[in-house]
């Protein structure tokens, strides 16, 4: 089925078609619907092993103990939460894994598949075909985009599975099934459930839908810096669908693949010939960068208590595009002194 709305691309095509259809998504929607990617997210098995979550508080204890409190592999405090604790916490329990979430619990001695049962193996296939045959298509495709040399900083291969479950509940609920916001990295492609449509993207202060059982690709905020506006971090949310006759929402269920910039690479804007770099005075690493976005949606997460300092997202953001305009304020000040300087000055010396 293809869109009305969003751009779409076909993984059947060839490498060209793809690319381009790809780019041009990207850079006039910030998202991009993948069509005829041949594998299905196995959803009797995700929905299975979701249920087991809900059921089995000590399953989650376990997958969690190898990790640190505030970046759990389970987040279940949409359903632990106070609800007369005024916090509004996404509506969502979730599951993240990757390749150095796994090789952890495995030092823990925990056993993935004998903890969740055969359900997870056609889960964790789904994984590596994401990896093997979607993830560096849309590299590709992004790098003639974003920058020409995008596969060079992410050798680390900082992917993430995350498996989202928004429970069945009552219709008129305050707290969002997932907030608004925006991802982190390059990009992002999530996969949903044919029966529950709910993701909404904003584009040019307007909501926009996008169709139940869609797969679609948008950005994070390391690809809008780094492309220099080039391509746009879409803010996002997914909200309920319609209630049925007992007033009762149904359950939603996605599969979010996330893709982000080794933590050592520089954080950078490329710049294109005639543009001028729209962020400037910004950490000097992915991971300088990362630990100061993450958790500025804490209470919405459930993971931490908000911390002193305040700053969104946004808030970060805007500091290093306020430089960036500064920047180029003050050098089209001093832009004459500049020429006069360099007409008067002796030629330099040429060292032969
Ligand atoms: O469930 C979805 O469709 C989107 C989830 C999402 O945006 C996220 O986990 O960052
Ligand atoms: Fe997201």
């Amino acid at each position: 089925m293809t869109a009305s709305y969003w751009p779409a691309a076909s993984v059947k095509s060839s490498r060209e078609a793809f690319d381009s259809a790809f780019r041009a998504g990207a850079q006039s929607h910030g998202a991009v619907i993948i069509e005829n990617f041949s594998f299905e997210a196995p959803w009797t098995d995700i929905k299975s092993l979701q249920d087991l979550l809900v059921r089995r508080p000590d399953i989650c204890e376990r997958l969690n103990a190898a990790q640190p409190p505030t970046k759990p592999n389970v987040k279940l405090a949409a359903v632990n939460f106070n609800k007369d604790s005024n916090r509004i916490i996404d509506q969502k329990v979730s599951l993240d894994s990757s390749a150095k979430r796994i090789s952890k619990m495995a030092e823990d001695g925990v056993d993935i598949v004998e903890l969740l049962g055969e359900q997870c193996k056609s889960i964790i296939d789904f994984h590596a075909n994401i990896e093997a045959l979607l993830a560096p298509r849309i590299m590709q495709a992004l790098s003639g985009l974003v920058d020409d040399q995008l596969d060079s900083i992410h050798s680390d291969r900082a992917f993430t599975l995350r498996l989202c479950h928004y429970f069945e509940r009552q219709a008129g609920e305050i707290a969002p099934r997932c907030g608004k916001h925006r991802d982190y990295g390059t990009f992002t492609i999530i996969f949903q459930d044919a029966s529950q449509p709910g993701l909404e993207m904003l584009r040019d202060g307007v909501w926009q839908r996008v169709p139940a059982g869609c797969c679609v690709v948008q950005f994070g905020w390391c690809s809008q810096i780094r492309s220099n506006d080039r391509i746009k971090a879409l803010p996002h949310r997914v909200v309920d669908s319609p209630a049925g006759a007992d007033g009762i929402v149904p359950r939603r269920d996605s599969v979010a693949f996330f893709v982000a910039p080794d933590e050592a690479a520089l954080l950078e804007t490329i710049t294109r010939e005639g543009e001028v770099a729209l962020y400037a005075d910004m950490p000097t690493t992915h991971k300088q960068f990362k630990a100061l976005m993450a958790r500025r949606w804490s209470e919405r997460e459930g993971t931490v208590e908000a911390g002193s300092d305040t700053r969104s997202q946004e808030d970060i953001v805007e500091e290093y595009q306020r430089a960036a305009t500064m920047r180029h304020a003050s050098a089209m000040d001093s832009g004459p002194a500049i020429k006069e300087a360099l007409s008067t000055a002796a030629a330099p010396a040429i060292c032969a």
